[in-house]
């Protein structure tokens, strides 16, 4: 039998961190919601007791350092399943990106091969295995839009972002997540993004308060050591978007636009600078 899975890209409409724990990690408050630009997962049961990941993208892993192919084992293990797994991975989602790529793939395996070997396993359970993957995951299994609390991993449930297009732009550099949360000083962030205005203005369905509430107080770590990010965010600014943020620890640059008339001007601008440039809808 085979089964399919989507994983869609998320992003973060506001990112603020309160403090560094003893555990390295970063204790956060997160808003992210996911847009419809996603990889596609074919997923087919193999007797012998393997896992086979492949992908037409030759710039991932294929190996144990897949993320897909851990949550494939992490089941497999957890629940003492003795089949193997073929999973086919069709990326669409750039690599690296600040869009919770590799993560959102680890929550379609999860969510995947319960469906596919029939484990009855609950939502809840699969993002407490999905946070063992990684502090996005969970939020990548159940999807729709969230405050995301702890290193990411306590997810409430919140209404979704009024719908709007989003315009994903990412410059031709890679950034390590541990790198940025590595050189961030929380005890020094001065202004802090206010999840509360926020929390407001999606259950307001104000476009214009969530496009004022934008925050990410990662953007300014990337910022210093990649330049070209900032450039970016100006570009699409002065091309009209609405609201313009760094998504997690980036280096994609999204643009929130509200008037269809003006998402194509503000892409081929950007296609000037930039040759990864998606236009997308929220999933709502
Ligand atoms: C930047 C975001 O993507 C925003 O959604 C997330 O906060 C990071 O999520 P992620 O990529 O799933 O992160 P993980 O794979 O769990 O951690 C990667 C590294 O980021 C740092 N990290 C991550 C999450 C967090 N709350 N605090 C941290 O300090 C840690 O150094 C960790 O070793
Ligand atoms: N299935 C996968 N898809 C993409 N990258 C993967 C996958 N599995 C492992 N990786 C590795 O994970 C690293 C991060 O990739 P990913 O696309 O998940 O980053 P990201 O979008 O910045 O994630 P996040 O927003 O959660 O920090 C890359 O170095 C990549 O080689």
């Amino acid at each position: 039998m085979k089964i399919y899975e989507k994983a869609p890209a998320k992003i973060n409409l506001l990112l603020d961190v309160l403090r560094k724990r003893d555990d390295g990690f970063h204790e956060v408050e997160m808003i992210m919601t996911m847009v419809d630009l996603a990889d596609r997962l074919e997923m087919e049961e193999l007797h012998s007791d393997s896992i086979i990941i492949s992908s037409q993208a030759g710039y991932i892993p294929l190996d144990e350092k897949n993320l897909a192919f851990q949550a494939a084992r992490l089941i497999k293990d957890r629940y003492n399943v003795r089949k193997g797994v073929y999973i086919h991975l069709d990326k669409n989602i750039p690599v690296a990106a600040g869009l919770a790529g590799g993560s959102s793939d680890a929550a379609a395996t999860l969510r995947g091969l319960n469906r596919l070997w029939e484990l009855g396993i609950s939502e809840d359970e699969l993002c407490t295995l999905g946070a063992e993957l990684g502090s996005d995951v969970p939020f990548c299994v159940t999807g729709g839009t969230a405050l995301a609390t702890g290193r990411g991993e306590k997810l409430e449930r919140i209404a979704n972002p009024p719908q709007c297009w989003v315009i994903l732009a990412k410059p031709p550099i890679n950034v390590s997540t541990a790198d940025v949360y590595g050189k961030l000083r929380a005890s020094e962030l001065k202004r802090h993004p206010s999840a509360k205005d926020m929390l407001e203005a999606i259950s307001s369905g104000s476009f214009a308060d969530v496009c004022a509430n934008l925050g990410n107080v990662l953007e300014n770590v990337t910022l210093q050591l990649h330049p070209e990010v900032l450039q970016l965010k100006e570009i699409m600014q002065r091309l009209g978007s609405d609201g313009v943020l760094m998504s997690g620890s980036g280096p994609t640059v999204f643009g929130l636009v509200s008037k269809e008339a003006k998402v194509s001007r503000i892409y081929n601008g950007l296609r000037g600078f930039c040759k990864e440039v998606y236009v997308v809808r929220m999933l709502t």
